[in-house]
């Protein structure tokens, strides 16, 4: 059905495994954080970070085939993917890391792509609105504080 699931609580935990080398980790442990409270403040949820445990979702990056389903493809083309909703797998975002991952302008913006693929790990399909964060297609001028994500309320995203 195209009904996409939600996470059924308001906490959800994340995790950061393996690192790209383009940045440092506190830089994109502090990304990572950003895109997700671009998410907290559009909606009830929280999210906590796990060190050691497996969390709602797993953030990766990696390259060509990295276990699940949908190998990246080398630098451009697919820049990440994140799965809906869900145990196991459900919630990962992975990126691929034959991109050059950026704190700015240059290469791909990674707090752009992870608010977008966060999107995807809480349930949200592609807008048409191409100030959307989830437009489809990346364009590296679109900051998403001013670009609305849905907000959330206790009947889901609208
Ligand atoms: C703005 O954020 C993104 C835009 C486009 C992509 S993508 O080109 O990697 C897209 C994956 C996606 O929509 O999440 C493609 F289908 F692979 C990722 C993040
Ligand atoms: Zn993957
Ligand atoms: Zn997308």
């Amino acid at each position: 059905n195209n009904r996409v699931n939600r996470w059924n609580k308001n906490v959800i935990t994340y995790n950061i495994g393996r690192y790209t080398s383009d940045l440092p980790h506190s830089t994109v442990d502090s990304l990572i954080e950003s895109a997700l409270s671009v998410w907290a403040r559009a909606s009830t949820l929280t999210f906590v970070r796990l060190r050691t445990q497996r969390a709602d979702i797993m953030v990766e990056f990696s390259t060509f085939e990295h276990g699940d389903a949908y190998p990246f493809d080398g630098s451009k083309g697919t820049l990440a993917h994140a799965f809906g909703p869900g145990e196991g797998i459900g919630g990962d975002a992975h990126f691929d890391d034959d991109e050059t991952w950026t704190a700015g302008s240059k290469g791909f913006n990674l707090y752009l792509v992870a608010a977008h693929e966060f999107g995807h790990s809480l349930g949200l399909r592609h807008s048409q609105n191409p100030e959307s964060l989830m437009y489809p297609t990346y364009k590296s001028s679109r900051s998403p504080k001013n670009s609305q994500p849905y907000y959330y309320s206790r009947h889901g995203w609208n």
